[in-house]
């Protein structure tokens, strides 16, 4: 399993100012960390950076003290991202988007149909497997994608407001969810505009408009099963400041 951190990053979109700027975090196996903040704030901006999508404009992105290259470096490495669009192809079906994830992720054929009865399962939708994308309602896409990210059964979990379609059940059996994927050892990083699913995260790294302004972060933290060494630690803007003390 691995540490995902980023240190002193600074991101922006072609030549435009920067939308993040000085932006220290790390996220350890086996914990959830959350990236609160307002729309525009720069949560998508930082997972994606994480993600290897964007190439940060200064400042480094670390899988277990290895800088990140690219996306493709990212996924060799584990890195699964759940994105805010869900970026499913509307013409499969919600199975054969699951599948596909996981055949070209190299998983065997047989193990990847029985782990995309398993996950669209877990997510509620046994009865959508054989429905076009474009025919499932906004919550079952985003809980589709869902499955998708999770069966992928990374080192690392980037899942980007993964609950913002979800009703109270469903978003509660999701957070459920990326919790058992720490539990497994996952990595866990969750952008969330939610303060009450923030809060159920073992730290949080809050955005202000590119800038992480405050942070709670657990200082002692439980050992998961099965990890030797498991904390989440956050630093805003490049540790200048003190920590908040925890909620
Ligand atoms: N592809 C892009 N090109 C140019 N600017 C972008 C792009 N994507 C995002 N931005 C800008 O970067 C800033 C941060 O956006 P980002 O999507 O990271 O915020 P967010 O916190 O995820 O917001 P939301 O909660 O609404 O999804 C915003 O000012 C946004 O306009």
């Amino acid at each position: 399993m691995r540490t995902v951190s980023v240190d002193r990053l600074t991101a922006a979109y072609d030549t435009g100012d920067p939308v993040l700027r000085d932006v220290t975090v790390s996220a350890e196996p086996g914990r959830m960390l959350a990236v609160s903040g307002r729309s525009g704030a720069g949560k998508t901006t930082l997972l994606t950076t994480m993600a290897g999508l964007l190439r940060p404009a200064s400042g480094t992105v670390f899988l277990d003290g290895e800088p990140l290259r690219d996306r493709d470096h990212a996924v060799a490495q584990g890195v699964a991202l759940i994105p805010q669009d869900n970026g499913l192809a509307t013409f499969l079906t919600a199975g054969e988007n699951v599948e596909v994830a996981l055949l070209a992720n190299g998983c065997r054929p047989a193990e990847a149909r029985r782990l995309t009865v398993e996950f669209l399962e877990q997510l509620g939708l046994a009865g959508q497997r054989d429905q076009l994308v474009e025919e499932l309602s906004g919550g079952q896409q985003q809980r589709t994608a869902i499955a998708r990210g999770l069966a992928l059964r990374g080192d690392v979990l980037l899942a980007d407001e993964v609950t913002s379609e979800l009703d109270a059940v469903s978003r509660q059996s999701v957070m459920e969810l990326l919790r058992k994927e720490a539990d497994r050892g996952a990595a866990v990083v969750f952008a969330t505009h939610d303060p009450d699913a923030a809060a159920l995260c073992d730290a949080e790294l809050h955005l202000v408009d590119g800038s992480a302004e405050l942070i709670r972060a657990e200082l002692d933290p439980p050992q998961p099963k099965g990890v030797e060494q498991a904390t989440v630690s956050a630093v805003p803007n490049g540790g200048r400041h003190d920590p908040a003390p925890p909620a």
